[in-house]
């Protein structure tokens, strides 16, 4: 086999999730592992939340004489026998060496790269089922839009993945509403890739504690992660160094991973800005369906989303001073273009103006016109008061603090201006 700088192993790559973006993110990453053998191993695994469907009357799958369309099946079962994802992303075609596989254990076995993908209310459990499952040097890339939240702190799903699997873990954010991804029209990300350079290549494993001592493979340094709850700071993981079988993996390659003609990859080292404005953009994101929902025109929605980017940045600096780079929020696709998109066409806008059309509750709208797909700017609006109450600073973010009190109903619409004067 021809090698690679003495490499000779490929890296095998797992999609964990297959939503909506989920899907689509895998279509793009089985493209690419089957374009660059060089690099990765053919299949891609994508670990699928296992439930029961039936083919819908709209598919073009539906066949009143098929098994398929008259009673429930498992969806990984019906995802590769169609090579369509029916339920989350239907009518795109996916790549024949995207396998669906219902089992977490099974679907993440000897992967190098574990793509993260799914609502970010179901995270902290995955990653506690992972945890001894998977290889000690695995990395990952999280294309989570949200953030992990109690009273005391708050951190992105790409700390949560590092500290709980042990592994360094990057980020994949942008201007990306799945739907128009999955017809393969032109857009930008931003991959977000920054391990430690210890990360290079070091011959032997090292994961040691604190004192040194040597932790076995897969085991997290929980003093580290202590110290870096303790200290509000991000976890740095003692990382176990990617064998010397395997191709580096660096921007260079990650690009090759994900970068596509019509899916155009920036690659950058802010893991935390493209996280977190992934994230806060969601919260804008309903404060601007709402005001779209009111009729209130193009300028209205124009003033919330100058006031969400400003809130945006100053939460990152006020929070992850340290780490975060204000440029991105406005010059990557994952700051100022998502704002824009998400503020345009995305679930959480949509669903925010329909609700406000309807004079329902958000989470009716959600129940009812997203067929099991989830919202991510109510859980996060919630979550980030919550954090911002308990430090005394819903004042310094009045626009995620009106969106916030608008979805418990102590505020309305209506007195957006106000509260943003
Ligand atoms: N859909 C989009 O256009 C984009 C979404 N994102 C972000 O990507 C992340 C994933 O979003 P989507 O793939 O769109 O998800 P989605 O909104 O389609 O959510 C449905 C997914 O959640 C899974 N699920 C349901 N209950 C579960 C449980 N108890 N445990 C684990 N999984 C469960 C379902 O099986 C399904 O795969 C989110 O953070 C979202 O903000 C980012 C960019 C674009
Ligand atoms: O993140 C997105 C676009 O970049 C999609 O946002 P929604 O979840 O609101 O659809």
């Amino acid at each position: 086999m021809a090698t690679l700088g003495g490499a000779h192993k490929k890296h095998k790559v797992t999609v964990i999730g297959s939503g909506n973006w989920g899907s689509v993110i895998s279509k793009i990453v089985a493209e690419n592992t089957a374009a660059n053998p060089q690099l990765f191993e053919r299949d891609v695994r994508m670990w699928v939340y296992e439930e029961q469907v039936t083919v819908p009357e709209k598919s073009k799958y539906y066949d009143p004489s098929s098994q398929f369309s008259t009673k429930p099946h498992p969806l990984s079962q019906l995802i590769n026998h169609f090579h369509e994802n029916v339920k989350y992303l239907p009518g795109i075609a996916l790549p024949k060496n995207l396998i669906a596989v219902p089992s977490l254990e099974d679907a993440v076995r000897d992967s190098t790269i574990l793509i993260f993908n799914l609502p970010h209310q179901f995270i902290n459990r995955i990653c506690n089922q992972l945890k001894g499952h998977i290889l000690p040097f695995a990395r990952g890339i999280s294309c989570i839009k949200g953030v992990d939240v109690t009273r005391d702190r708050v951190r992105l799903h790409s700390e949560v993945i590092g500290s709980t699997l042990g592994i360094y873990c990057g980020a994949l954010s942008g201007a990306n509403i799945a739907s128009e991804i999955a017809e393969e029209k032109w857009s930008e990300t931003t991959v977000a890739y920054d391990p430690p350079p210890k990360d290079s290549k070091a011959p032997t494993p090292v994961h040691t504690t604190q004192e040194g001592d040597v932790i076995p493979d897969g085991v997290v340094d929980l003093a580290a992660v202590d110290e870096s709850i303790e200290t509000n700071t991000p976890y740095k993981p003692r990382l176990v160094s990617l064998p010397s079988e395997y191709p580096p993996l660096d921007h260079r390659s990650l690009k090759l991973l994900f970068h596509r003609p019509y899916f155009h990859v920036r690659m950058v080292s802010d893991v935390a800005g493209v996280s977190l404005s992934g994230a806060l953009k969601n919260v804008v994101a309903l404060a601007a369906g709402f005001v779209d929902g009111m009729g209130w025109g193009d300028n209205a929605k124009a003033a919330v989303m100058r006031v969400g980017l400003l809130e945006m940045v100053k939460f990152g600096q006020y929070y992850f001073s340290e780490s975060v780079r204000p440029a991105t929020f406005t010059e990557e696709s994952a700051g100022v273009a998502d704002l824009i998109t998400s503020c345009s066409g995305g679930r959480n806008f949509r669903c925010a103006k329909l609700s406000i059309e309807r004079g329902v509750a958000l989470d009716e709208v959600e129940r009812t016109e997203l067929n099991g797909q989830s919202l991510q700017g109510n859980l996060t609006a919630k979550e980030v008061n919550e954090f911002l109450k308990a430090k005394g600073q819903e004042d310094e973010f009045p626009l995620l603090t009106a969106v916030y009190r608008i979805l418990e109903g102590s505020a309305k619409v209506e007195d957006i201006p106000h509260l943003l004067a």
